[in-house]
């Protein structure tokens, strides 16, 4: 995999052991020389993530709507950046450009992006995987409802097939070669 789209937190108030799993991961693609493609931002795992990247070597793609961009919140390590009218067209723009997405932890952004990706996968507008990077069981309890979901037949048999995930940093890296 060598384009690999990054859905997570933009928040600076969080716990920094996200922070220093972000850096690490933004470290390990930049040795592998893979492009990151994400949402541009100056704030947050995003921004950890993009500087360890461009640090090490990494491409990187920000696919900024212009309503962030007119706030000044866009990172200067970009190297391509696509502009979008909307979060709409951002998030087909991102799946568009990458192989496979990693779900970092995040909030309602980070969410909304990961249901896009799966939603449209289940009517078979594509086939690509979301993997879940499952940092201190951050993910744990989406994933119990995801079972809970399948078990009672209100998701696609087997639901796995849309998502993959990754508790420790070696099995990331693992599914991402
Ligand atoms: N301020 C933002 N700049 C860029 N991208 C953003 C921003 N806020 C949300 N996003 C997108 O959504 C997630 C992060 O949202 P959270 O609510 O913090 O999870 C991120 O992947 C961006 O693509």
């Amino acid at each position: 995999m060598n384009k690999i789209a990054l859905f997570c937190s933009a928040s600076d108030a969080i716990d920094p052991i996200y922070a220093e799993k972000a850096k690490e991961l933004g470290e390990w693609m930049g040795e592998h020389r893979k492009w990151l493609i994400y949402g541009g931002s100056s704030s947050g795992l995003m921004e950890a993530v993009a500087d360890a990247a461009k640090e090490k070597g990494a491409m990187i793609m920000g696919v900024v709507p212009t309503r962030l961009e007119e706030r000044g919140m866009v990172s200067d390590k970009l190297d391509v950046t696509f502009r979008t009218f909307n979060l709409s067209d951002r998030k087909d723009t991102m799946l568009q450009e990458a192989e496979v997405m990693v779900a970092l932890p995040g909030g309602i952004g980070t969410l909304d992006e990961i249901f896009h990706v799966m939603a449209s996968a289940t009517i078979g507008y594509h086939s690509k995987q979301v993997i879940f990077y499952n940092i201190n069981g951050f993910w744990d309890d989406i994933l119990h409802f995801f079972d809970r979901l399948e078990k009672a037949r209100f998701a696609h048999h087997p639901l796995r097939q849309y998502y993959k995930v990754a508790n420790t940093f070696e099995e990331l890296t693992e599914l991402l070669k």
